[in-house]
């Protein structure tokens, strides 16, 4: 039976089970669940703190876990364990912060003392920038704070819309230290390949693939084709279908959902009509 971690509460935990739920597999109903046997799929899930996913994974209780990659950078594993694939949700960046004009250069936190929640990440980077004698304070959470009351002069922290910081009257400096989403990780090359955990990986896949495109249908001149394509080449090739009048052919192609406006005014331009676009309800690449 195939063991998956699943964060059981936090940033990460909605998007992770509706991404399973989507992918087809059950999931819990009751917060307080801690575990759930998908018989007919071969899985048992296992609701864990998201920082903890990767320590089950590391170890090889657990097969394949869905966290954070800066959680994950922060259990410094080694080898312990290994992200298999981004999943596109739970995007942020990580990043050094003090208050407004206090620092504009990593290097000058030498000698200061730095909070945060992810003191494993942010050693193993300073380490690996040459930042040294920096006092790692650690905090659980509200980590904007640690400068005003005093226990710190500087912070590294997840930011998403900037929001926290401003309000705390920080601003970021340095270079992003990590771009992070939520991963899928696994606990050998290996394990990627048995059955059940390539199922799961696949299907993850497909729900990511019918997240970022779009079906797009359009009539194009056959004189026109050529150009069209090269507009809209699809994953493999586009689908070519002759229609009645043998002057005009229909296309058939997969795009990026971000790009639909675009690509839309490049083929009317060209002469392209009908053009349609339809949502991917479910795919297997
Ligand atoms: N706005 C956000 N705030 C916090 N974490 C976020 C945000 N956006 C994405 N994440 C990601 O979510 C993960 C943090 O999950 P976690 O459950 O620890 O968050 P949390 O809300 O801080 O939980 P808690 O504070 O209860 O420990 C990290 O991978 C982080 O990058
Ligand atoms: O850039 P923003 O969109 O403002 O989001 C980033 C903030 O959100 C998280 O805090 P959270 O709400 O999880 O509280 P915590 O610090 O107590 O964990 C994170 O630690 C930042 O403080
Ligand atoms: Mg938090």
């Amino acid at each position: 039976m195939l063991r998956v971690a699943v964060p059981n509460k936090g940033a990460l935990s909605e998007a992770a089970m509706s991404m399973l739920s989507e992918a087809g597999y059950l999931q819990r109903r009751d917060r307080k669940q801690l575990r759930l046997l998908d018989e007919a799929n071969g899985v048992e899930f296992f609701y864990l703190r998201p920082k903890d996913v990767a320590v089950f994974v590391g170890q090889g209780i657990i097969d394949l876990g869905i966290t954070g990659r800066d959680l994950f950078a922060d259990a410094r594993l080694g080898h312990g364990a290994e992200e298999v694939m981004g999943l596109g949700f739970g995007r942020s960046t990580f990043r050094l912060a003090a208050p407004q004009g206090a620092f504009s250069a990593p290097e000058q936190l030498a000698g200061k003392r730095v909070a945060t929640t992810y003191d494993g990440l942010l050693s193993g980077w300073l380490e690996s920038a040459g930042i040294r004698d920096v006092d790692v304070v650690h905090l659980d959470g509200a980590v904007e704070s640690a400068v005003s009351l005093g226990v710190a002069d500087a912070i590294a922290d997840v930011v998403e819309t900037g929001n926290t910081l401003k309000a705390a009257g920080m601003e970021t400096f340095g270079p992003s230290i990590l771009e992070s989403e939520a991963i899928l990780i696994s606990s050998s090359e290996e394990n990627t390949v048995s059955n059940g955990a390539a199922r799961l990986i696949r299907r993850l896949q497909g729900v990511i693939v019918a997240r970022q495109y779009v079906m797009m249908d359009y009539d194009i001149r056959r004189e026109h084709l050529e150009s069209a394509m090269e507009i809209t080449p699809g994953l493999e090739s586009p689908t070519i279908s002759p229609l009645a009048d043998e002057n005009w052919v229909a296309v058939r192609s997969m795009v990026p959902a971000k790009d639909t406006n675009q690509l839309m005014d490049e083929l009317y331009d060209l002469g392209a009509r009908a053009i349609l676009v339809t949502t991917i309800h479910a795919c297997r690449v």
